[in-house]
């Protein structure tokens, strides 16, 4: 049996050390104020988003809702983007992705102020992140990615000298958990597994560490997993559950392959939270760095 990677219990003790430094600077008068732009009715995205106030509110933090119709065009929401970066209550702040197929996403993401960038995804923090092989440069991490390697770290687990298959290359995920892997303060050793991978089932059984991030429910099979590897379930898909017909939420790692594993992150209950948590961080973070 698997141990947990528990990642509810590591965000809410994260959440909790966060409100310490929220009160800090409610002290010298800055209230740190997360803005979220939603642009169309996804109920995906309006429950992701409603989840964020909901940590946002636990914890302190002012929310900031910008909800905009499908319609919108690429010029109303660029305008939307200069108001939040003009705002002084607003220190950090996400477009919820994917946005409208209409919209050029590269082109909004790159207007975000890379000072409020909460997401970590503005190409001047992807850069800053690329150039920090040491770990010392003060900026905003992707989310999920940090929050893969906090829960991993939280429980005690050494990602020194490991091999870890990252599976799946998006821009969110795989593509800068490769880096932060290479981080001296973590020192691990990543493949970035992907559609182009001619043995996907040997990179992934050659790992210590997997990190699926994919989003097809159960792309990972038993016979893809060492023995005792580490297991990190980082995709979620929504499939009906054959006992009541309702749809649920799963995750990318086969039962079967989570039984071989020493640790398994709970799919939902693992990255997931962390990645909120890891928002949250980005949030204050900046809020303190445009107080010092
Ligand atoms: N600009 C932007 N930033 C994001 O960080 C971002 C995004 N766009 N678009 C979509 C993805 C997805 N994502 C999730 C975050 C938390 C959970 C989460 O907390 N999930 C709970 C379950 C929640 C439920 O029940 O629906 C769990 O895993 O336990 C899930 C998914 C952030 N994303």
């Amino acid at each position: 049996m698997p141990q947990i990677l528990d990642g509810k219990a590591t965000a809410a003790q994260i959440k909790s050390e966060l409100a310490e430094r929220i009160a800090a600077l409610k002290e010298k008068g800055i209230t740190p104020g997360l803005g979220t732009v939603l642009v169309g009715d996804d109920p995906a995205s309006h429950s992701y988003v409603a989840g964020k106030h909901r940590d946002c509110a636990e914890v302190g933090i002012a929310s900031i809702k910008v909800e905009l119709p499908e319609s919108t065009t690429q010029e109303e929401l660029e305008a939307e983007i200069e108001k939040l970066n003009n705002d002084p209550a607003c220190t950090g702040y996400i477009v919820q992705l994917p946005l409208p197929k209409h919209i050029d996403t590269n082109r909004i993401l790159e207007l975000i102020d890379p000072d409020k960038d909460a997401d970590g995804l503005h190409p001047t923090n992807l850069g800053r992140l690329v150039l920090n092989a040491g770990g010392d440069i003060d900026s905003p991490l992707p989310c999920t990615p940090n929050g893969v390697i906090e829960l991993i770290t939280r429980h005690g687990l050494d990602l020194n000298g490991k091999t870890v298959a990252v599976f799946g290359r998006g821009v969110t995920v795989g593509r800068p958990l490769g880096l932060l892997l290479t981080r001296k303060n973590v020192n691990a050793t990543p493949t970035l597994v992907h559609t182009g991978t001619a043995d996907v089932a040997g990179a992934l059984r050659a790992a210590d560490v997997i990190v699926a991030a994919v989003g097809q429910p159960h792309i990972v099979t038993a016979d893809m997993v060492k023995d005792g590897a580490i297991l990190l379930d980082v995709g979620v898909s929504r499939i009906e559950d054959p006992e009541t017909g309702k749809k649920k939420l799963t995750g990318d790692i086969s039962p079967e392959a989570a039984e071989k594993a020493s640790w398994v992150s709970p799919n939902p209950g693992g990255v997931g939270p962390m990645t909120r948590a890891m928002l949250l961080v980005n949030v204050v973070q900046a809020a303190e760095r445009a107080a010092a």
